[in-house]
């Protein structure tokens, strides 16, 4: 069944007669366009409109095989409305603007707004063999980086030149960062998030390093923690619990396994080296066009693993003004398991 039509059916379990999509990653899957901020999508039951304004005529003509109306609002509201009547129209709740919302009330004044949240998003939970080809292409270049840059993480170089030769890097090879690269050394490791900063790296220090590369819209994310010659006693415990985590939680990974019991695998183990307050966000999330996208690796998910879903799996510990851990890696669920698509080692420490 193709995407389009998994869609309607999405469109009519929901109640609706039809789908406005303002989501850019949504208009994108949905229509291939590749500037999907500047785009908006009309699904009804008899048709699928690509909007866009007219610095994308050439371009959307190009990427995508979606029919087109070439016009900027408020002419885009008004020739949407022709083909909505009295209809059930659903907005995405999760992303549509209020003023945006207030547009499409005084356009569309005899359709009944719907709010919903996760149509299209549902879909992309399972990827296609030509999305999977994407994401791991752009994991293998991510790997190869790393690999490259691996040798400059050392003591008296800034996390910001590594950051920026991560960067540099992939951008010569025609992609880009997912985001912007975290580079986490010493105390500066208790940031989960810790984007790279001028600090230069110390001797016996750890250093998280968090990056994706974003090719063809597709996105990679991985992480490793690497030891700066000898680390304290206490940050390689935290170091190899964390890794006994991860892996505890990567070997569980296979359809059917609840995405809120992977969680709790590696939440148990780091709980039972006293870590588990330490672990302060979620096990993992799936990764696409979005760098975090669903399934949710996380307590309170009621996501449940299948075949094509690409996810991550990324436990951490975080001590305040002392450091932190986190190793992450790339998983496409496969039909009897997983396929790890992360290939960079996880050194011991
Ligand atoms: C700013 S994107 C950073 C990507 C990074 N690899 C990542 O996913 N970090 C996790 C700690 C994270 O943000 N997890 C989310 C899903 C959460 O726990 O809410």
């Amino acid at each position: 069944m193709s995407q389009l039509q998994r869609l309607r059916d999405a469109i009519s379990e929901a109640g609706v007669d039809a789908l406005w999509v303002s989501n850019p990653a949504n208009v994108r899957a949905l229509t291939g366009f590749t500037s999907p901020e500047d785009g908006r999508v009309l699904v009804t039951p008899d048709a699928t409109t690509l909007y866009t304004d007219a610095r994308y005529t050439v371009q959307a003509r190009e990427e995508s095989s979606v029919p087109q109306h070439i016009a900027r609002p408020p002419e885009t509201f008004k020739h949407a409305a022709g083909t909505l009547g009295g209809r059930k129209v659903g907005f995405e709740a999760d992303h549509l603007t209020v003023a945006g919302l207030k547009d499409l009330k005084e356009h569309w004044p005899d359709a009944e707004l719907v709010p919903l949240r996760g149509v299209v998003q549902r879909l992309r939970l399972h990827k296609t063999s030509e999305e999977i080809g994407a994401i791991r292409a752009a994991q293998d270049l991510a790997d190869q980086v790393f690999s490259e840059v691996r040798p400059m993480i050392a003591a008296g170089v800034r996390e910001l030149d590594i950051a920026l030769e991560i960067e540099t890097r992939l951008r010569k090879a025609g992609a880009g960062p997912a985001f912007g690269v975290i580079v986490a050394s010493g105390p500066r490791g208790a940031m989960p998030h810790g984007l790279a900063s001028e600090r230069v790296i110390q001797d016996g220090e750890l250093v998280t390093v968090d990056m994706g590369a974003r090719m063809n819209g597709y996105n990679s994310d991985m992480t490793r923690t690497v030891a700066v010659g000898q680390p304290s006693d206490e940050m390689r415990r935290v170091y190899n619990a964390v890794l006994e985590a991860e892996e505890a939680a990567v070997r569980a990974v296979r359809p059917g396994v609840r995405a809120a019991d992977l969680d709790k695998i590696a939440r148990d183990i780091l709980t039972g080296h006293g870590l588990g307050e330490a672990f302060s966000h979620s096990l993992g999330h799936g990764v696409g066009l979005e760098v975090h996208e669903g399934p949710g690796l996380r307590g309170t998910s009621e996501d449940v693993l299948a075949p094509g879903m690409i996810i991550t799996i990324e436990p951490g510990a975080y001590l305040p003004d002392v450091g932190g851990v986190r190793i992450e890696d790339l998983l496409l669920v496969t039909e009897d398991g997983c396929e790890v698509l992360s290939h960079a080692p996880k050194e011991s420490v």
